[in-house]
């Protein structure tokens, strides 16, 4: 895979390349400046990702467990009463026939026991034996029934959850080896933004100055209020201060607006000025196709990135699932992002030799993708009721009944039911 880049000149922009070989390279550069690994206390490695493969310590179950509340025998009954063990307990052996002892859930199956025979199916006789017959399916866990050992139970670049959580838990773990959230930051180009009250006479609200933020989240990025600059004033020094500033603490910096070559369009030549190099430097894909990752190198030999989002809302939207989503994965050492597959419901035209990102919804019931409405680059309505955008190959058009990839947005569960 290819991960060659191309100093960033301040002119105009190369030929686009292909949508898929754009998601592939950015991935590829992620990948190959991953961020450091640390070892976490499990209760801080939600949305981190391991570094390192996750095995057990110990079998699991560790000792032989007993699943029900009864009587662990030995041999045939009625049985003699000869302890307890509760869980947590470590009991001696059974060794003789006919002997038994009260167990707990969860307590450790003493060596010898024979069968564990439920409480509720269980009597005891007038002079204190037990009787009963247990049943003929085991009623405890053997160790290594879930794992052995020293088995891999995930691969390094998981992304890690609650689940993973608990599961490394119950393996004997303490920390775990994460790559940590990378940071970004958000620069907010545009001297005609406002960032209060309703637009008008020329001026726009800046759309994506408070949402951008919390998708960059959503992907796994630390980023806080005070990482959010902008409106950044319409001049070449002034772009190039404020890249420079969020370089510095930031392994993403993602910029809106300016990334095409109009009279106070300066993210090229600010590139040029701070000697970074494109990763991809526009994209055959429409909406958004001006989007760009570029490279610069620290003081300390590590790759940062900047990220051009165009200016248009929806266009900004599609540069972030098309490039920042599997920017972000590689740097935090995840494989290139899958997309699923849905059945399109209606038509869905092409656009000729560029991949086409269309909104859709997806058919609760169904499955289906629907394209919705208002979805021109500068609008976000459509964006409100999708679930993600469809993928209309080049050359193609989607017809209904077609099986296309969807690029999902990065909800939550319940965020699109109704
Ligand atoms: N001569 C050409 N002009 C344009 C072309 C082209 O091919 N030839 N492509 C158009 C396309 S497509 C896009 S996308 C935009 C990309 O432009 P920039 O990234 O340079 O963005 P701006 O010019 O700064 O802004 C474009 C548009 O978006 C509005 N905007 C910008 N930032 C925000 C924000 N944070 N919130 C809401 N709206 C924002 C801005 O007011 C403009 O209306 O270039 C086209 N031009
Ligand atoms: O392609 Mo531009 O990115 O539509 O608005």
């Amino acid at each position: 895979m290819s991960t060659k880049t191309a100093p960033a000149t301040g002119r105009a922009a190369a030929p686009p390349i292909g949508w898929d070989e754009a998601r592939s390279r950015v991935h590829a550069a992620g990948l190959a400046a991953a961020l450091p690994v640390a070892a976490r206390p499990l209760a801080d490695t939600d949305g981190h990702t391991l570094a390192a493969p996750l095995t057990t310590r110990t079998d699991l179950p560790a000792f032989p467990t007993s699943s029900v509340d009864g009587w662990a025998v030995r041999g045939a009954g009625p049985w003699r009463v000869v302890g307890r063990v509760l869980a947590g307990g470590t009991p001696p052996p059974l060794t003789e026939d006919g002997t038994t002892v009260e167990i707990a859930t969860g307590a450790m199956v003493p060596e010898g026991a024979t069968a564990v025979l439920r409480v509720e199916e269980s009597e005891r006789t007038t002079d204190d034996r037990v009787t009963g017959t247990p049943r003929s399916t085991p009623e405890w866990r053997k160790p290594g029934e879930e794992a052995y050992a020293g088995e891999e139970l995930l691969p390094a670049g998981t992304p890690i959850d609650p689940a993973v959580i608990g599961l490394a838990a119950s393996c004997g773990l303490d920390t775990l080896p994460v790559r940590r959230a990378p940071r970004a930051a958000l620069l907010v180009f545009g001297d005609e933004l406002l960032t209060a009250g309703p637009p008008g006479a020329g001026r726009v609200r800046d759309a994506l100055g408070p949402s951008v933020p919390a998708w960059l989240r959503r992907y796994g990025c630390a980023v806080g209020a005070d990482d959010v600059t902008g409106p950044v004033v319409d001049t070449l020094p002034a772009h190039v201060d404020a890249l420079r500033a969020a370089l510095d603490t930031a392994d993403l910096v993602c910029t809106t607006g300016g990334t095409m070559h109009g009279p106070v369009d300066h993210l090229h030549p600010a590139l040029a000025a701070l000697d970074a190099d494109y990763v991809v430097n526009t994209v055959a894909v429409r909406p958004g196709f001006p989007m760009l990752v570029a490279r610069v190198t620290g003081a300390d030999g590590r790759a940062r990135f900047v990220a051009g989002l165009p200016g248009n809302p929806q266009s900004a939207i599609v540069a972030l699932v098309s490039l920042v989503a599997p920017l972000v994965a590689g740097l935090q050492g995840r494989s290139l992002p899958a997309l699923p597959e849905v059945t399109l419901g209606e038509a869905v035209p092409g656009r000729g030799d560029f991949t086409h990102l269309a909104l859709v919804r997806v058919d609760e019931v169904d499955g289906t993708a629907h394209p919705v409405r208002h979805v021109g680059s500068a609008m976000l309505r459509g964006l409100a009721r999708a679930a993600g955008f469809a993928v209309i190959r080049p050359g193609t058009t989607g017809e209904p009944g077609a099986r296309v990839p969807l690029v999902p947005l990065p909800l939550l569960a319940g965020e699109r039911a109704r």
